[in-house]
C-alpha cells in the first residue's frame, strides 16, 4: 500500500513548528499529531540543570512520543489517511545527542533505535530554518517561564544539530521530500500571501 503523506514540521526551539503545523492542518483539513509541551514535568528542571536531568527529560520525550505516535499516528498511516505533526521523532536523537554523554548516550541510543527503527516515517518534511536572534525573540515573546533562561550557546548548538539532522534525514533511502522555509524572512503568521506560498508547495510534494 502506498504510505498516505505523513507531514512533519520541525526546526528549533521556538522556530514555529507548533504555529505552522496548526495552520496547515486547518488548511488543508489534515489531522494534527501535536507536541504536549505542559504536561512534562521535567522541562522546568532541565533547564535549570541541563546535566542532572537530561537522562529524565529525554527518555520522557522518547517515550510520550513513541506512545502518540502508537496511539494517534498509526491509526492515521495504517488507514492510509493523511496526517501532519509537529515533530519527527528522530527530534528526538537530535537533542539527545547534544545533551547526553557516554554511557547514558550509548543507552539511550540503543532505545531509541529499538521503538523507532519499525515505524513509519514522516515522508515530507517543512524545515524551518532560523537563526538565533529569531528564535531567542520569539522564545521572549511566547513567555514560557522555564525557557527564559536558556543559554543562548545551547541554542546555537541546535540550530546546527537541526541542519545536519535534516541533512542526515535527506540521504536516507528512501529519502523524505523536504520543503524549507527561511524563518527569518518568511512571516507565515502575519503575511496571508506567504502562508499561501507554503501551502501551495507543500500541495505539490503532496
Ligand atoms: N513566522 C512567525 N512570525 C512571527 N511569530 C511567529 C512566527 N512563527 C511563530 N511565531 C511565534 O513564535 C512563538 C513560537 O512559535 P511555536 O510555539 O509555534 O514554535 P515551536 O517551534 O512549536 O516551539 P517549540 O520548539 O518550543 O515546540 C509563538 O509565540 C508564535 O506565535
Ligand atoms: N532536551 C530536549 N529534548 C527533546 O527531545 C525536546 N523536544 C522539545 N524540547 C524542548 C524545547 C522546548 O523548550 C520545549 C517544547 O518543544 O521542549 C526538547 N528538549
Amino acid at each position: 500500500m502506498k504510505q498516505a503523506p505523513f507531514i512533519a514540521v520541525e526546526g528549533p526551539i521556538g522556530a514555529g513548528k507548533t504555529t505552522l503545523a496548526s495552520m496547515l492542518s486547518t488548511e488543508l483539513q489534515l489531522p494534527m499529531i501535536k507536541e504536549i509541551v505542559e504536561e512534562n514535568p521535567f522541562l522546568d528542571k532541565f533547564y535549570q540543570n541541563i546535566d542532572e536531568w537530561s537522562f529524565q527529560l529525554e527518555m520522557f520525550f522518547l517515550c510520550n512520543r513513541y506512545k502518540q505516535l502508537e496511539d494517534t499516528g498509526l491509526q492515521y498511516i495504517e488507514k492510509a489517511q493523511p496526517v501532519i505533526s509537529d515533530y519527527h521523532i528522530y527530534k528526538n536523537l537530535i537533542f539527545a545527542e547534544r545533551t547526553l554523554k557516554g554511557v547514558k548516550l550509548e543507552k539511550y541510543r540503543q532505545i531509541y533505535h529499538l521503538l523507532t527503527d519499525d515505524m513509519p516515517k514522516p515522508d515530507i518534511i517543512v524545515y524551518i530554518r532560523a537563526d538565533l536572534d529569531t528564535l531567542l525573540g520569539r522564545i521572549r515573546k511566547r513567555g514560557r517561564s522555564f525557557e527564559q533562561e536558556m543559554d543562548p550557546a545551547y541554542l546555537e548548538q541546535l540550530i546546527t544539530d537541526y541542519d545536519k539532522g535534516i541533512q542526515f534525514l535527506a540521504e536516507q533511502s528512501p529519502a523524505p521530500r523536504i520543503l524549507t522555509v527561511n524563518g527569518n524572512e518568511i512571516d507565515f503568521v502575519e503575511n496571508q500571501a506567504q502562508f499561501e506560498q507554503i501551502v501551495s508547495d507543500v500541495k505539490e510534494l503532496i
